[in-house]
């Protein structure tokens, strides 16, 4: 059987990338390409909804699939603690609510983060540089949301990084303590650098995006996932089962 799915900003950039990847799928059909000038009632009828919009779009397009019993894969940025709680709330225990958020498709990316987590019980001096093309209108990215959010958790016991003037506007924004530094520029498609700064020491976990391709596996993969989800999942890691793979289930 092949899903329908709705896509929710498929002229843009990525919503493009996916409708192309739908339509080439066995397993997925198109329901619809919606765009900002059409009804939010689009999606009715079909199996899934993609959302690939801009953040403040982003919450009204999965309150109405949730609304209508329809799964939602969200691509799009934005997606705080904050909101995610909010999304948690509404869904837990809802018959057939199925939600899922990825921050980032790509796996490098996912990775890279995972590794962060793990730097992030080592050192107090935590910062993340993260570089987009100039056409990106939210800062800080939505990866360097998540993954200064997962820094802050993973150091719950040894409390929030150490960020010395940050009330100096070039200080970069802090999220959930760790100081975010965000480049807009021509010639770069997306990038982050997590730096650690120990004694005498310092530490960088880098990623670069240098295609959209990049993003085509995660897509597919989370697509996949959506009919057998229930709830809320963040993040492509929890999708690959990363904490299996890496023991960490067992802790
Ligand atoms: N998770 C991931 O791996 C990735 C996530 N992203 C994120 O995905 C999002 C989209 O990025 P990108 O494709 O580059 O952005 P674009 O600006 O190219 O596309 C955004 C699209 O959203 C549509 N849109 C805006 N408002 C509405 C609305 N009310 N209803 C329906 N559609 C609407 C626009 O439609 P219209 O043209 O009709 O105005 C536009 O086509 C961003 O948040 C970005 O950060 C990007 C890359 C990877
Ligand atoms: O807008 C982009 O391009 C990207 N947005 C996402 C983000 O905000 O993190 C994912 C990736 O960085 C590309």
């Amino acid at each position: 059987m092949a899903y329908s799915v709705a896509v929710v900003g498929a002229a843009g950039r990525m919503g493009a990338l996916a409708t192309r990847l739908i339509a080439a799928s066995d397993d997925f059909t198109v329901h619809a390409r919606i765009g900002s000038a059409d009804p939010i009632e689009a999606i009715d009828g079909a199996d899934l909804v993609l959302d690939l919009t801009v953040p403040a779009v982003s919450p009204e397009v999965v309150e109405a699939a949730v609304t209508r019993g329809i799964p939602v894969l969200v691509g799009t940025s934005g997606w705080t603690a904050e909101r995610l709680a909010k999304v948690r709330t509404r869904v837990d225990g809802l018959d057939g609510a199925a939600v899922i958020v990825i921050p980032n498709f790509s796996l490098g990316s996912v990775l890279a983060t995972r590794l962060a987590t793990i730097a992030a019980g080592f050192f107090d001096s935590i910062e993340i540089i993260e570089a987009h093309h100039a056409g990106k209108s939210d800062s800080p990215s939505g990866t360097a949301i998540r993954t200064a959010e997962l820094i802050a958790e993973a150091r719950a016991e040894r409390g929030p990084v150490s960020a010395p003037h940050a009330d100096q506007r070039a200080r970069g924004q802090q999220v959930a303590s760790v100081p975010v530094h965000s480049l807009r520029m021509d010639g770069i498609l997306a990038e982050q650098e997590v730096v650690f700064g120990g004694t005498g020491e310092t530490l960088r976990i880098r990623h670069q995006t240098v295609s959209d391709a990049s993003y085509e596996a995660g897509i597919l993969l989370a697509l996949r996932a959506l009919p057998t989800t229930r709830g809320l999942v963040v993040g492509l890691d929890s999708l690959l089962g990363l904490d299996r793979l890496l023991g960490l289930d067992r802790l």
